[in-house]
């Protein structure tokens, strides 16, 4: 199936960490929910951080297209992630990732939430920093970790592990994947990662 972003079937309602040291950029203009937002969001950070969480509360909050990644690639491979993983394998989808990440050029206004693997393959980062505002959503392991316990089926690097082996395996993930998440335009954690926050981000792009 060939997917369009554009394309009537795929529409904004198919909405489907941390510890760095990085401080959050400036964040300098007020805002309110009626702002007029012009601008291009990738949401990025670690699976469970509410990559597709925040997009869909952001998109109601905006009126700005919200988009989740992985239910696009999804949509272009008719296939679940899980599927996708186990049948054509990890490196595949990365591709697919790209690829359909890539189609992003052609919009004028979206919210995108990452997969949570997204920044850290084929230059993606390097890519969505050129083409829009990255938003690291950065949330603590312990977060992730009761979060995801309780979803990890569709989520193949994680449904066969438990709860002190998920912990493992996001603590170890995190440190290695911080270094691209790192190079996003914003970082938001702890107190900061508020709808007040992604509002004045989103009104110093409008
Ligand atoms: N701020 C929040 N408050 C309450 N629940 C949240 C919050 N953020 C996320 N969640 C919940 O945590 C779970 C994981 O969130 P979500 O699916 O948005 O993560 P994600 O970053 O998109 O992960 P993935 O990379 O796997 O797509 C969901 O059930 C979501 O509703
Ligand atoms: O962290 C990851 O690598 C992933 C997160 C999900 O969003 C999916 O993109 C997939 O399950 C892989
Ligand atoms: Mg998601």
């Amino acid at each position: 199936m060939n997917v369009s972003i554009d394309a009537k079937c795929i529409t904004p309602n198919m909405m489907t960490t941390t510890t760095a040291k990085k401080p959050a950029k400036a964040i300098t203009k007020d805002s309110t929910a009626d702002t007029k937002v012009g601008t291009k969001i990738f949401l990025i950070g670690m699976m469970g951080a509410g990559k597709s969480f925040w997009a869909e509360k952001l998109k109601k909050r905006f009126k700005v297209p919200a988009y989740d990644l992985d239910s696009l690639v999804e949509m272009m491979e008719e296939k679940s992630i899980k599927e996708i993983f186990e049948e054509d394998g990890e490196e595949y989808f990365r591709k697919a990732e790209a690829k359909m990440l890539r189609l992003f050029s052609e919009k004028k206004q979206f919210i995108v939430s990452c997969g949570g693997g997204t920044a850290c393959y084929n230059d993606n980062m390097k890519w969505m920093n050129k083409h829009g505002i990255t938003i690291w959503i950065d949330e603590p392991v312990e977060v992730l970790s009761e979060r995801l316990s309780k979803e990890k089926s569709h989520r193949p690097l994680i449904k066969d592990l438990d709860d002190e082996a998920l912990n493992n395996f996001l603590s170890s993930k995190l440190e290695e994947r911080a270094t691209f998440y790192d190079q996003s335009a914003y970082r938001l954690s702890g107190d900061k990662l508020s709808e007040t926050a992604f509002s004045k981000i989103l009104a110093g792009h409008a």
